[in-house]
């Protein structure tokens, strides 16, 4: 159950079964070094308590194994954390025919015309961001999109996510890390003047400057972000994805102000057109445009599949691996 659906009855009795739990499973590695259960699976529940603490601090005991500096057993890597909504994908188009395909079965299953709203495909990698009385309380990157890793520390020194709303809510949101292309520039020069192998592309180097260790080296990679997404509207009062993306930025979240809503599908010729030529001027990687319903109730009432919503689909633009040779040359100059 997501954090802000709990009563405080239900979270007292999860927060006692998770220190119960996390405490014997402790107790089984540390003092017996026969350990009960996976790693992972000891991340999952480790990272559960923490947000659960976060939004119930009265329920935090001194002995809770979130107390004491053994508390995260994290032996490699980072832990993991449990989505408490699975992050789902996005089905992929290639052509304007199949969009127009994709409109036409969304117009049949709702009954009348949608409007969109349309956003860029930033070439990031996807996190979630849970805020508990408008503090940032905990970061992870979408992995399987049931369990990722947790990147808190990391995305705390990414200066344009905020560690505080404007407003004190409870929320997870959704959104994508990205490198700007400077800053992967700047990286690669680096790298290959200290010998290392050049990340192949922007989103690499995201992915790997996000999931470091050490977070000091993540703090030096001049990461950004923009959010586009969350599961529970009602904690901020909205109806339609372009109303929950001005809401995010009235609360200090960073957006992208690209989007546009359309009437009809035929609208979106034009905006396609503009930013498969304005791409390569843009300051970060996009890899097509996400076409989104808008009105968040008929988002509802198409669903979604096991792996994907029916009311999103994202337009990639074709590969410009041709280009790249030439766009790198233009903008080093
Ligand atoms: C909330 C939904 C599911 C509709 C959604 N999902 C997205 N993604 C899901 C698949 N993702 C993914 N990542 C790795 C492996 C499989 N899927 C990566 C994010 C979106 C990504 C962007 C973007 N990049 O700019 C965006 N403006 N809106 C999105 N909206």
């Amino acid at each position: 159950t997501p954090v802000n659906n709990l009563t405080t009855q239900m979270a007292q009795q999860e927060i006692a079964t998770l220190q119960k739990r996390l405490t014997d499973y402790g107790v089984a590695y540390y003092e017996e070094d026969a350990p009960l259960v996976e790693d992972y699976i000891y991340d999952a529940f480790y990272a559960r308590l923490v947000l659960l603490e976060a939004q119930f601090p009265q329920f935090v005991t001194p002995d809770s194994p979130t107390q004491n500096v053994g508390g995260a057993k994290v032996k490699s890597g980072l832990a993991k954390v449990v989505h408490p909504a699975p992050m789902l994908s996005l089905g992929d188009v290639f052509s304007l025919e199949e969009l127009q395909e994709w409109d036409e079965r969304t117009t049949k299953t709702l009954g009348f015309q949608s409007e969109y709203n349309l956003e860029l495909k930033i070439d990031g990698l996807a996190v979630a961001l849970t805020y508990v009385d408008g503090k940032l309380v905990q970061a992870s990157t979408r992995g399987n999109g049931s369990i990722g890793e947790d990147v808190t520390a990391n995305v705390k020194t990414i200066r344009s996510i905020p560690q505080t709303l404007t407003e004190p809510i409870t929320i997870e949101v959704r959104g994508e890390i990205y490198m700007p292309k400077s800053s992967f520039a700047t990286l690669n020069k680096q790298r290959e003047a200290d010998g290392l192998e050049p990340f192949a592309n922007p989103r690499n180097a995201a992915a790997g400057s996000l999931r470091q260790l050490n977070v000091a080296i993540t703090k030096k990679r001049e990461l950004s972000a923009f959010v586009y997404y969350t599961a529970d509207p009602d904690a901020i009062g909205v109806t339609t994805q372009s109303g929950a993306l001005e809401r995010f930025a009235a609360l200090g979240l960073p957006t992208d102000d690209h989007n546009r809503v359309i009437a009809t599908m035929a609208d979106i010729d034009a905006y396609i057109a503009e930013y498969t030529s304005q791409r390569e001027r843009l300051a970060y990687g996009i890899d097509g445009v996400v076409v989104k319903v808008n009105q968040l109730d008929n988002q509802l009432d198409l669903g979604h599949t096991v792996k994907i919503p029916r009311w999103a689909i994202a337009y990639k633009f074709p590969p410009e691996e041709a280009l790249t040779v030439v766009r790198d040359i233009e903008w080093t100059v």
